[in-house]
């Protein structure tokens, strides 16, 4: 099929590749002309043949919202436009109503994978009306990863990018626990070679996984991280996680600590700490440190 693809960075350049090794033809627009196929949105959009289906994976926000307006301008009613950005699932539903009142079907896709997902394949979690997603199914079937699992139909607008920021929320818990586990390790004479202990863990282990390999993969790159400072930033899926948890009113103590934990790591020095410390002095005489 003929798919047009908005945004051909990091994560969009690599799906033009797989989608084009499947067979399909992919018309690529970029703001830098370096790596588009056509000049503008418009262009794009004319040399599809109808009924369309474009892709956008631009960064979640502004960058979407404004992509998604200038495509309801240009698109025809029985279009399709798949957001599969990590945009906030609660914007899915605005853009379906958008684009709907066009008779411009719509789907939301969260994609994982990252730089590797030009061999391994793109984990895909989408939402939509089944018709909308069957005019995609193709683009779907040439992204995901070879075998049985690794894609999904979750539910209606709004579940795919609602699916992936679970992911993510689990993400944070599992890449905070690896961590505090090999803190744990490095820190005591007894264990006199962690990046070992990973490795071994890589096999037969209850904790073994891709995000541990990929541990390992740093740790041979640089065994204690010396060369890394303890600064995590974070591009919102948590925040969204612990928020629909709060709505929801589901307890999520280790993926809310897991953003917290990023939070305290941007502090060259804690606030709240202080007051503890001041605290403890004034309750108790304990020592404090100056600065
Ligand atoms: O599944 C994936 O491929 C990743 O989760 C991917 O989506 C991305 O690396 C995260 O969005 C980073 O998220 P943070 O910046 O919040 O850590």
């Amino acid at each position: 099929m003929e798919l047009g693809l908005v945004g051909l960075g990091k994560m969009g350049g690599n799906m033009r590749e797989r989608i084009r090794r499947a067979g399909h033809t992919v018309i690529g627009y970029d703001r830098n002309p370096d790596l588009a196929d056509v000049s503008s949105l418009k262009e794009l959009v004319d040399s599809l043949q109808g009924p369309r289906v474009v892709w956008v994976m631009v960064p979640a926000g502004a960058a979407t919202q404004a992509t998604i307006d200038e495509l309801g301008e240009l698109l025809s009613p029985g279009d399709v436009v798949v957001d599969g950005g990590n945009s906030r699932w609660t914007d899915d539903e605005k853009h379906a109503e958008e684009l709907g009142a066009k008779g411009i079907g719509f789907v939301d896709c969260g994609v994982s994978g990252g730089v590797w997902g030009l061999e391994n394949g793109y984990a895909l979690m989408y939402g939509g009306d089944a018709a909308n997603v069957a005019r995609v199914q193709p683009v779907f079937d040439a992204l995901k990863p070879e075998g049985d699992f690794g894609s999904v139909h979750a539910g209606k607008v709004g579940a795919g990018h609602f699916a992936k920021m679970v992911h993510n929320g689990i993400e944070y818990a599992m890449m905070q626990a690896y961590a505090e586990g090999w803190e744990l390790l490095e820190k005591v004479d007894s264990v006199t070679d962690v990046r070992e202990v990973f490795r071994s863990w890589q096999e037969g282990t209850v904790i073994r996984s891709w995000l541990l390999d990929l541990a390992v993969n740093a740790l041979d790159q640089d065994e204690h991280l010396d060369k890394l400072r303890g600064y995590a930033a974070d591009s919102g899926e948590g925040r969204w996680t612990v928020e629909a948890a709060i709505d929801n009113a589901v307890p999520l103590p280790a993926i809310t600590a897991s953003l917290f934990a990023r939070f305290a790591s941007r502090q060259d020095d804690s606030p709240q700490m202080k007051m503890i410390a001041a605290l403890r002095n004034q309750f108790g005489g304990h020592a404090v440190e100056s600065k």
